[in-house]
Parts: C-alpha cells; sequence; structure tokens
C-alpha cells in the first residue's frame, strides 16, 4: 500500500513572512492528519524559515532544485549540503518550469538525482508531455525518454526513495486538468518503465504523483486512480483553507 502525498509547490510566491503566516494558519487545519505525507517546497529564501515552522509537525518541507555539486563558483546556486544544513528533507527536480526557463535538461537532472540520493534528500522527480506531443502520438514515447535521461545509470538501491510527479505541460497553470482516465493510462506507462528499469518491486513501491491544475473538486477522482500516488499542487496550495481541503481529499 503506498501512503499518498499531497505536496504544494510555492513557486515564485510567498515571501518568509508569508510563508510563516500560512503555516500558521494552515498547521492547526491539518494537525494529526496522518493519512498522506504533507509536504511543502517554498521559495529558497523562505525555505529555512518553514523547515523551522513546520518542526515537530506532519509537515515536510523541501527545495524547488538545487545544483549537484556541494560548492564552487556557480553564482545563484544552491548544493545538496547546504539544503540539508538547514533540515530540508525532500528536493524537487526538473519540474517543466525550470527546464523552460533555466535551460535545465535531463542530464543536469540525472546528476542533481544522483546527487540527492547520495545526501539523503528525498528526490521529487517532474516527467511531463507538451500539448504538440499529446496531440502528434508521442505521450508514450516523450515519458520514457525523459525518464531514460534522468535516471540513466541509477541502481534500483538508490531509486528506493524517489518519488515521481507527472505534470502534462499543457495542464500546468492553464486549469486544464488531465482527466482521471488520461492521467492513470500516463502514470500507468511510468510505473511499466519504472519497472523496466528498476525491477517490479522498485515500481510497485514508488510514489507517482500527478499535478495539474489540481483544485479542491477534482483532486478526489484523480487520486482515486489505482496509479496515482498523491498530487503535486501549484496555485491550490497557495491558500491555507484551500490546501487543508486538498489534504483532506475524499474519493
Ligand atoms: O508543481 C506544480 C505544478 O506545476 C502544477 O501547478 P498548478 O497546480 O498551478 O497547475
Amino acid at each position: 500500500m503506498r501512503k499518498k502525498i499531497i505536496a504544494g509547490n510555492w513557486k515564485m510566491y510567498k515571501n518568509p513572512t508569508d510563508s510563516v503566516g500560512f503555516l500558521n494558519e494552515f498547521l492547526p487545519m491539518v494537525e494529526g492528519h496522518e493519512r498522506d505525507e504533507i509536504i511543502i517546497f517554498p521559495t529558497a529564501t523562505s525555505l529555512a524559515y518553514v523547515i523551522d515552522a513546520v518542526r515537530g509537525s506532519n509537515v515536510h518541507a523541501g527545495a524547488q532544485t538545487m545544483h549537484w555539486l556541494n560548492e564552487g563558483p556557480y553564482t545563484g546556486q544552491t548544493s545538496p549540503t547546504m539544503l540539508t544544513s538547514i533540515g530540508a528533507t525532500h528536493v524537487l527536480l526538473g519540474h517543466s518550469e525550470r527546464r523552460l526557463y533555466a535551460n535545465e535538461s535531463y542530464e543536469h537532472v540525472n546528476l542533481k538525482l544522483k546527487a540527492a540520493v547520495q545526501h539523503d534528500l528525498i528526490p521529487m522527480l517532474c516527467f511531463g508531455e507538451m500539448l504538440a506531443d499529446r496531440q502528434a502520438g508521442y505521450t508514450a514515447d516523450t515519458l520514457m525518454a525523459q525518464m531514460g535521461g534522468a535516471l540513466a545509470n541509477l541502481s534500483p538501491e538508490k531509486a528506493q526513495s524517489l518519488v515521481i510527479a507527472y505534470e502534462p505541460i499543457w495542464a500546468i497553470g492553464t486549469g486544464s486538468t488531465a482527466s482521471p482516465e488520461v492521467a492513470e493510462a500516463a502514470h500507468s506507462i511510468i510505473r511499466r518503465e519504472l519497472a523496466n528499469r528498476m525491477g517490479e518491486e522498485i515500481a510497485e513501491s514508488t510514489r507517482i504523483l500527478y499535478g495539474g491544475s489540481v483544485k479542491p473538486d477534482n483532486i478526489g477522482a484523480l487520486l482515486s486512480m489505482p496509479n496515482i500516488d498523491g498530487a503535486l499542487i501549484g496555485g491550490a496550495s497557495l491558500d491555507p483553507t484551500s490546501f487543508a481541503r486538498l489534504v483532506k481529499y475524499q474519493f
């Protein structure tokens, strides 16, 4: 039985004051909620404040990206050891907005993934096709190519903590949520490819989240599908009441 994960990606929203203010409202709303794992990915400048605010609670905090090296002349970057030194437990890798606006390739994602595992950061690896890929019938090919790049030379032992987020680019921030059936089909492709690469055991235990315009009124149907193990939520995670409703989804 895979424990579901409800994760909020705050992207470039909320300064430290906003972030702590959110948690002051949100934490009491989800206190004692152990059915699912709850993770928040705040901005880099808010991360240390969020980690302090969630300490001792049922909420985890992680970074939205990182470099793969521990230090060096890389202006603007944050290293795995810098994240672990402040108590981050998770890191989002390969989000389509990083690939689109920061030229991040799946080769980079592969290096980051290996660094995350080495430093005991739980990686949440994002995959997803563009609308043109889907319309041309290339969804499966695209997902498998992305997985090939990101997971290259990663042993099954190193893949044990891996979490995957399927985020079709056409559904992110658009209001065009994938239907539960469309998302389930993509999740099945990802799980099958994971089995090919890492073996059945890893494929069965890996949580595969759906992301792309998840809202309180559609999360239940999405999460009722057998291969959808949670949600990675952008816009609807920014309001404490909305995010608490998402955490407390019902089928
Ligand atoms: O990481 C989150 C996704 O990009 C989804 O964002 P969204 O819920 O605003 O569509």
